[in-house]
């Protein structure tokens, strides 16, 4: 008898396809099946403004107590969506190759930002979003929109001239086409973590499905989200706040730029820092050096 490990999942499209990519490429490596779990939360919190928001806290807590309380084996989160904050008697076991980080403007006729007629409607429930959208372009009226991927591009067909989502998710439900302009990073520097994914497991997690997620792990991508995530914990700031981070390895350096602003737009700061230490701790270290330097530059009031 094979073993058979469960995956706990959200119910969204794109939790069910990210976790089954997860899941293949695990059973693929490990030589032993994978089944997916739809892990639900009560009616009361899943029509809750939470489940509205796309309704990451709730989902992270209902996946992290079916670890705890073995019923699932492993989750898959989107590591943009996770508090910075350790989860006593868990682990990320593995954070595989990063998707595309950068945000993307879809636009009605397939127009980029710079091409949008004056005043246009662009759609978006993020403050990062939205305060880098009015930084670029201050003409722009930005809508507070809600709900999953597949309801924000329907907007295009209603009232809206554009939306801005993460590429990484339009990419994992296939819908790339709608993608009318990738925002380079002196436009909109993404939320930290954006495009990776977290495999977590309890604590004592089987031989076989731990060798299996070392595998799976992919040096670079830990390293950039580790500089990532360590300078939105120095922050104080959580995944709504108007911070934007990026951290790319190049060569032997690893180089983290951070975006912190007003959500009108009026003020930003912007700053980068490298490091030549190539490990978890120096990207730690990386991360917490920049958070202070922004601080020193007065972003404690625009958070
Ligand atoms: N907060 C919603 C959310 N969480 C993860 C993704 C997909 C991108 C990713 O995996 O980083 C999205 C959609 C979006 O921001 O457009």
């Amino acid at each position: 008898m094979p073993e058979i490990f469960k995956l706990g999942t959200r119910g969204s499209t794109l939790a069910r396809t990210q976790s089954q990519q997860v899941a293949d490429q695990l059973a693929a490596i490990g030589g032993f099946a994978v089944e997916l779990v739809e892990i639900r939360t009560d009616g009361d919190v899943l029509t809750g403004p939470l489940s509205q928001m796309g309704g990451t806290g709730v989902f992270v807590t209902a996946l992290r107590e079916a670890l705890l309380n073995g019923s699932i084996d492993l989750a898959v989160h989107s590591l943009k969506d996770l508090p910075t904050a350790p989860a006593p008697g868990l682990t990320t076991a593995a954070i595989p190759l990063r998707a595309e980080a950068r945000d993307a403007l879809c636009s009605r006729s397939n127009r980029t930002l710079s091409e949008l007629p004056p005043g246009a409607k662009v759609g978006t429930g993020s403050p990062r979003r939205a305060a880098q959208l009015r930084a670029a372009r201050g003409d722009l009226e930005v809508v507070d929109i809600r709900g999953n991927v597949d309801t924000r591009l329907g907007r295009l067909e209603k009232d809206l001239d554009a939306v801005v989502l993460a590429a990484a998710g339009l990419g994992r439900i296939g819908r790339s086409a709608a993608i009318s302009e990738l925002f380079d990073d002196t436009v909109m520097l993404p939320a930290p973590g954006q495009g990776a994914l977290a495999v977590e497991t309890a604590q004592g997690a089987p031989e076989s499905l731990r060798a299996a997620l070392v595998a799976l792990d992919e040096a670079d991508s830990r390293l950039a989200v580790t500089a990532e995530r360590a300078l939105l914990a120095r922050l104080e700031a959580g995944c709504s706040a108007p911070v934007g981070a990026l951290a790319q390895r190049r060569g032997s350096m690893l180089r983290l730029e951070a975006w912190v602003g007003a959500v009108d737009g009026s003020r930003v700061i912007r700053q980068a820092r490298a490091t030549d230490g190539l490990t978890e701790v120096a990207a730690t270290l990386l991360g917490i050096e920049l958070a202070e330097a922004l601080l020193a530059d007065g972003a404690a009031e625009l958070i």
